[in-house]
């Protein structure tokens, strides 16, 4: 991103976020830092250090493949690759700038990087646990080039409209950046047909206290 729009994107994502609960920037990461964080996630991959995610938290930790199949590695921020550091860097500008214009006290973020194999999906959830309602906004990173309608593998949101919901569908495309309140926003992957990546994670009020 240029300089110049910086202010402009950010202010326009802040005022989407007020109005919609979501909000998207297109080419959050040009195309050479998508390929350098690719290129990042790629080695875990070999590596065999992508592991299944779960769903709940600490105790209630569990792997349920019904619910969701993506394969995930937690970033440790200080220990992070340059290219995952680049995109650290930008997060932190897009809180600060979210705390002056949303009245949000957002502290901490969270994040990891995420594959999901062809066919899996994750079912409809919200991103809040039960037992910590410190996840204020969930920030979604796309890795994927050239991706189709037909590759499957839409976020979609149901944007609660009065009694109602609006279904929004959003395609996983490289460098778009997608933003939405955790605590309103139910929300589903559908299944994918091309292996899907990503850089998920969540902007907090509270300070993590889970040591790496
Ligand atoms: O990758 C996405 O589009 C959404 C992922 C998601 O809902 C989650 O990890 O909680
Ligand atoms: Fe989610």
């Amino acid at each position: 991103m240029t300089t110049q729009t910086i202010e402009t994107r950010f202010n326009q994502l802040a005022d989407d976020l007020s109005e919609n609960g979501y909000g998207i920037i297109e080419s959050f990461l040009s195309d050479e830092e998508v390929k350098d964080i690719l290129s990042v996630l790629d080695d875990y991959q070999e590596a065999g250090d992508l592991k299944r995610a779960g769903i709940g938290q600490a105790e209630n930790h569990q792997v349920d493949k019904s619910q969701r199949g993506d394969l995930i590695r937690w970033i440790e921020p200080e220990k992070a690759k340059d290219p995952t550091q680049v995109y650290l860097d930008r997060m932190r500008e897009l809180m600060q700038f979210i705390n002056r214009t949303c009245f949000l006290s957002l502290k901490d973020f969270e994040f990891h990087y995420t594959l999901y194999p062809v066919g899996t999906f994750y079912k409809r959830h919200l991103d809040q646990f039960k037992q910590d309602d410190h996840r204020k906004l969930s920030v979604i990173c796309y890795l994927n080039f050239d991706w189709r309608e037909g590759d499957g593998g839409q976020l979609r949101m149901y944007k609660p409209v009065g009694a109602d919901e609006q279904i929004v569908d959003v395609l996983p495309v490289a460098g778009r950046l997608i933003c939405f309140r955790s605590d309103l926003l139910e929300h589903e992957v559908l299944p994918t047909a091309r292996e899907r990546k990503s850089l998920t994670g969540w902007l907090r009020d509270q300070l993590l206290d889970v040591p790496f």
